[in-house]
C-alpha cells in the first residue's frame, strides 16, 4: 500500500526580522501565504529507509538521512517507539530547490502526514505540529497551508483569513541561496544598528482579508531582501524586469533567490511570466495562485 500527500510552496508576504537571539535564530513576524506549486510525497512500506526524487531539480536534492522528508519519518517513528522506519519515500518535486519557497519543509510535512496515514499511528494535530517545529521553523506552516502569521522563529502559527485569489509569478534563479548564509548577511548588514522588534502589519492583514491585490502589493515587505540582494546582486535585474512588465509589486521570496511578482489578474500574470522569460534574467518563470491548502492526502 502507498500513501501520497500533496504539499504547497510558500511566499512570505511580510518577513519582519528582529536581532539574532542567543540560540542563533531570529525572532520574526513572518506572514506565510501558501501558493499553488506542489511537491507530491509518496510513502510505501519497504525493508529499510529509502529515498528517491524525480523532477527537474531532482539532482539537487540529498537522498540520504539529511533529507528533511527522511528526518520527518525518523522523528515520527521515534515518537511512537517504532525504531528505524522501513519506508520508501518518493518525492515528485516541482517546488524550486533552495529557492526560498520552503520545498524541503513541504517535503517534511508531506512525509510526516503520509507516514502517519500509512502506519495508522493517528498522531494528534498538536503532536504533528510539535514534530514539524523540531524539524524546521517553516515546517509547521507547510502542514497547515492557507495563510498564517508565524511568531517566534516562525513556528508559532496563527491562521489568517484570505478573502480572494492572488495571482503570482515566481522567477526561478540559477542556483540556490543558503538560508543560514542569508540570515548571517542580515546580521552583517545590521551590525551596529538597533534592529526593532518585528511587528506584523495591520494593513497587510486587511489586504489579505479583503483579497485586494493592490492593497497587498503596497504592504509586501521582506527584511531579508537587502541580504539576498547583497549576496546575489543580479536579482535586482530580475525584480526590475518583472516590475517593468506590469507587476503590481516585486520582492524576494523569503531568503531567495526566487523572486515573486504580484499581478492584478491571471492575464497580467501570464504577461509578466512571458516578459521575465524573454528578459533572460532568470532560469524560468512560473505562475501560481494563492492561497493553497496545506498538506493533503490524495
Ligand atoms: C527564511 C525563511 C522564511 O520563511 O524561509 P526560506 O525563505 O529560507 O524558505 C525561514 O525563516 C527559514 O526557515 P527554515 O528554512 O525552516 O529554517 P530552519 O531550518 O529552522 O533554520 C535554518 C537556519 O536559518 C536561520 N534562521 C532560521 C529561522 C529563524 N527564525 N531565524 C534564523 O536565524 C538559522 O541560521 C538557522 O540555523
Ligand atoms: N526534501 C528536500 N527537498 C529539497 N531540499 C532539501 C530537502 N531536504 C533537505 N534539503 C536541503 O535543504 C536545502 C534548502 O532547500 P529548500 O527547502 O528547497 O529551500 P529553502 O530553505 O530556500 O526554502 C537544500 O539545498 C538541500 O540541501
Amino acid at each position: 500500500m502507498s500513501v501520497t500527500v500533496r504539499v504547497p510552496a510558500k511566499v512570505n508576504v511580510q518577513l519582519a526580522v528582529g536581532g539574532a537571539r542567543p540560540d542563533g535564530f531570529h525572532d520574526l513576524a513572518n506572514v506565510f501565504l501558501a501558493v499553488g506549486l506542489y511537491d507530491d510525497v509518496t510513502v510505501t512500506a519497504s525493508d529499510s529507509l529509502r529515498l528517491t526524487c524525480s523532477g527537474p531539480d531532482a539532482d539537487q536534492v540529498p537522498l540520504d538521512r539529511t533529507n528533511l522528508a527522511a528526518r520527518a519519518a525518523i522523528a515520527l517513528a521515534a515518537r511512537h517507539g517504532l525504531g528505524e522506519p522501513g519506508v520508501h519515500i518518493h518525492i515528485a518535486k516541482d517546488i524550486p530547490v533552495a529557492g526560498g519557497m520552503a520545498g524541503g519543509s513541504a517535503d517534511a510535512a508531506g512525509a510526516l502526514l503520509a507516514c502517519d496515514t500509512l502506519w495508522g499511528t493517528e498522531t494528534s494535530r498538536e503532536d504533528l505540529l510539535a514534530i514539524c517545529a523540531e524539524l524546521g521553523s517553516d515546517v509547521p506552516f507547510s502542514l497547515v497551508g492557507g495563510a498564517a502569521l508565524g511568531r517566534g522563529r516562525g513556528e508559532l502559527l496563527t491562521p489568517l483569513e484570505v478573502g480572494g485569489t492572488f495571482h503570482w509569478v515566481f522567477a526561478v534563479a540559477d542556483g540556490g541561496l543558503s538560508t543560514p548564509a542569508v540570515y548571517a548577511e542580515f546580521d552583517r548588514l545590521t551590525e551596529g544598528v538597533a534592529v526593532p522588534e518585528p511587528e506584523p502589519s495591520p494593513a497587510l492583514f486587511e489586504a489579505l482579508r479583503t483579497g485586494d491585490p493592490s492593497a497587498l502589493a503596497a504592504a509586501l515587505a521582506n527584511d531579508l531582501q537587502p541580504a539576498a540582494l547583497s549576496l546575489r546582486p543580479s536579482l535586482a535585474e530580475t525584480l526590475r524586469a518583472g516590475t517593468e512588465a506590469g507587476a503590481l509589486a516585486a520582492l524576494v521570496s523569503g531568503s531567495g533567490p526566487t523572486t515573486a511578482f504580484l499581478a492584478k489578474d491571471a492575464e497580467a500574470a501570464t504577461a509578466v511570466a512571458e516578459a521575465l522569460i524573454a528578459s533572460a534574467t532568470c532560469r524560468t518563470a512560473r505562475v501560481a495562485v494563492s492561497p493553497a491548502p496545506g498538506a493533503t492526502v490524495l
